[in-house]
């Protein structure tokens, strides 16, 4: 009799530096992978539309990975406590293996499924793999969680390096009997009717092949420029890493690694640095997408929304042309460069005064590497709301942002030509709107 070993994907579809993967094979029974679409489980939040598309092809690689190496990969869906449980009963498995959440509901159920399948007997292990330190061991001196950047990436590079990356394995020894598995076109990932998808398709190859290709492709031609024209759209020289790093295609662990190896690479990993720094973030304030961090902001007064504004700033037709080319740059691609998500994230919120949390619903819904902590994260640093955020009065002018990072019109040509040339609100006024409600917020504390 066997007892196989189940692998449980979730935020990290690679085979690549992949310890619970690992950790199954080293067990030396048959490797079952499975993946569980969980959209039932307490206050678990539904996947956005650009996400959905991305997982759909990144399953398809991963199943197809997993299959050519010889393992069994299944697809469940429903809440993972009951499709996990089901399928240890199913397979007589004897041990569940993953690479910890740190969201917090997340944290909940992976809590009470280890909790229940080892008073059955089973053998689970968790392991670190999505962030490069782990959240409960980066502290202040005082012993608590840090609120600002600079010290909090000063005392991760001060603990022990992160650690090497594994190997993927080259061979997986499936079940002789493959449990049965969901379809995934029944999941309806992709959408249909209309079918969105083109631009994504045109722009995005999901998948761990890819992900390293564009990994290498980076680090060799556009590592060097990085420092000095990241900020501008048109340079094309980030690392577009974002949505690997969302599906964990590729792992902070090998990136690290690979980047560490080129000179000059220090600005690139504080960005990694930042992404650690969100997820840290959630992991000590689980409510980040719904709460104010900083909760004198929840007495800001926010206007009764404008439905027509914000569907103006949905469709990129404010009349303000780098508002403009960011918005239709994420509609046709699922993605929007950091600077201008800044800069349209800070129109809305303060030209607007569209109540942050709708902002981020949108951004959710459309971007490829739409996460629990990043998104929400930067949402409350542009508000002004969140950790180590950008003062409120820093209010971006998306004219003078325009000067300085698309100098030449380049960006704002490709994406907003045949935009609106109408302002649908003064940039003036409204600033001063925006300023006269943060006092407003300020005198009721
Ligand atoms: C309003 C707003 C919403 C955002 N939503 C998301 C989101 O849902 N998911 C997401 O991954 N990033 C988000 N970001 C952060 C940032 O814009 C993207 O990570 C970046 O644009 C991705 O491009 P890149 O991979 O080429 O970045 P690079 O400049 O090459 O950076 C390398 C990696 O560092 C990480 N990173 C860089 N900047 C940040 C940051 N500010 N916060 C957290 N991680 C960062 C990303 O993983 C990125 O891939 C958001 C920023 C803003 C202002």
């Amino acid at each position: 009799m066997t007892s196989p070993s189940i692998v449980w994907f979730r935020d990290d579809l690679r085979l690549a530096d992949n310890p619970a993967l690992r950790a199954a094979v080293e067990r030396g029974e048959p490797v079952i992978a499975v993946y569980v679409l969980d959209e039932e489980s307490p206050e678990f939040r539904s996947l956005g539309g650009a996400a959905r598309w991305w997982l759909h092809h990144s399953l398809v690689s991963l199943r197809d990975r997993v299959i050519e190496r010889g393992g069994a990969f299944v697809l469940r869906r429903g809440a993972a406590a009951s499709a996990i449980a089901e399928l240890v009963a199913q397979t007589g498995a004897g041990a569940v293996f993953w690479n910890r959440r740190y969201g917090g509901p997340q944290r909940d159920v992976d809590t009470q499924i280890k909790t229940s399948l080892r008073e059955g007997g089973v053998e689970v292990r968790s392991f670190a793999a999505s962030l490069l330190f782990e959240p409960w061991t980066v502290r202040t001196g005082g012993g608590t969680h840090f609120s600002v950047f600079t010290p909090f990436w000063r005392a991760c590079l001060a603990l022990p390096a992160p650690r090497a990356p594994l190997p993927e394995p080259r061979e997986l020894r499936g079940p002789t009997r493959v449990p049965a598995s969901d379809e995934l076109d029944r999941w309806s990932l992709l959408p249909s009717r209309p079918d969105w998808a083109a631009g994504l398709r045109e722009t995005w190859e999901p998948g761990e092949p890819a992900a390293r290709a564009r990994l290498r492709s980076f680090l060799r031609e556009d590592l060097r420029g990085y420092d000095t024209t990241r900020d501008e759209p048109a340079a094309g020289n980030t690392s577009l890493l974002s949505p690997r790093l969302r599906w964990g295609e590729l792992s902070p662990f090998t990136v690290w690694h690979a980047a560490t190896e080129h000179e000059g690479a220090g600005r690139f990993l504080s960005e990694i640095g930042w992404r650690e720094f969100a997820w840290h973030t959630l992991f000590h304030f689980p409510q980040l997408a719904t709460r104010n961090l900083r909760p004198e902001f929840d007495a800001f007064p926010w206007p009764r929304l404008q439905p027509t504004h914000l569907a103006a700033w949905q469709r990129g037709e404010t009349g303000i042309p780098l508002v403009d080319a960011g918005m239709r740059e994420l509609w046709h691609t699922g993605f929007m460069h950091n600077r201008v998500r800044m800069v349209t994230a800070s129109f809305l919120i303060k030209n607007l005064l569209v109540d942050w949390r709708r902002g981020e619903e949108w951004f959710w819904d459309t971007l490829v590497d739409a996460d629990d902590a990043a998104n929400s994260f930067n949402w409350q640093w542009v508000a002004g709301s969140g950790a180590d955020a950008a003062p409120y009065f820093r209010v971006f002018n998306p004219e003078l942002q325009a000067k300085k990072f698309d100098r030449d019109g380049h960006y704002i040509r490709e994406w907003a030509r045949d935009a609106p040339t109408e302002p649908i609100v003064d940039l003036g006024e409204t600033r001063k709107a925006a300023l006269a409600a943060y006092e407003q917020m300020r005198r009721a504390r």
